[in-house]
């Protein structure tokens, strides 16, 4: 059995589901009231991620954020910035190609925080990520997404290749509740979403389809 995934606040997270990425939005109130709803839906992990805001508003939010994660035994993810996830005492960080040096993050970063990296479409940079004490590894973009249309795209085959590296392995990019099975399938442990969520009619409605997507499909 794969061990589970720490994250110091809320516990042991989840190592398969959905996870939901915050979308750009400035209004503190009605970003908490989403989340709210998409936490109580059943999204095992949420990563805050504002890339319109200023950095004062990043922290207020991604604070703001914490005991909402916390109440629903969610760990959070701060995108791009491990200084700000370890001020807050947020459960972790996930970086980028430009987000900073992972071994630097790892070291810095408290016991037990979770730490994720983007890999691209590259299996190379997942080997490099497992070496550096990375906790999960992402690829995408798996399809066209809309909210970072210049995304790379990535193929099935890597989630598959991955598999040997042991880490919970990280989907996304434009994945909707009709094209991700495929996507489980290959071995996503976790899926990642942002608009597929925060722009369906109804959001609650789009998490529960999501995790349908973990079961097996109904025999006939
Ligand atoms: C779970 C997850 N996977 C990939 C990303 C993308 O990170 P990055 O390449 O640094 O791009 P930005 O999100 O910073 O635009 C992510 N945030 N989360
Ligand atoms: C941050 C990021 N990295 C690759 S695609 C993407 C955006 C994912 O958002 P969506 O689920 O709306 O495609
Ligand atoms: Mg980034």
């Amino acid at each position: 059995m794969n061990p589970p995934i720490c994250g110091h606040g809320s516990g042991h997270a989840s190592r398969r589901g959905l996870y939901a990425i915050t979308p750009d939005d400035n209004d503190t109130a009605r970003l908490l009231a989403r989340v709210e709803t998409v936490l109580a839906a059943g999204a095992a992990w949420l990563q805050y991620r504002n890339k319109a805001a200023d950095p004062a508003l990043r922290e207020r939010q991604a604070s703001a954020l914490l005991p909402l994660c916390r109440h629903h035994r969610v760990p959070l993810i701060i995108n791009d910035d491990w200084r700000l996830a370890a001020a807050i005492g947020a459960d972790g960080a996930h970086l980028g190609e430009d987000d900073g040096e992972l071994a630097a993050a790892r070291a810095a970063l408290p016991e037990g925080a979770i730490l994720g990296a983007s890999c691209y479409a590259d299996l190379s940079l997942a080997r490099g990520a497992a070496a550096a004490g990375a906790d999960y590894i992402a690829f995408g973009a798996f399809f066209p997404s809309p909210t970072k249309p210049n995304a790379r795209n990535a193929g099935l085959d890597l989630l598959r290749d991955s598999a040997s590296l042991g880490l919970p392995r990280v989907a996304i990019g434009g994945i909707t509740p009709d094209n991700a099975r495929p996507l489980v399938a290959a071995g996503a442990d976790l899926l990642a979403v942002i608009s597929g969520v925060f722009d369906a009619a109804d959001p609650a409605a789009a998490v529960r389809r999501y995790l349908d997507c973990f079961e097996a499909p109904a025999s006939i």
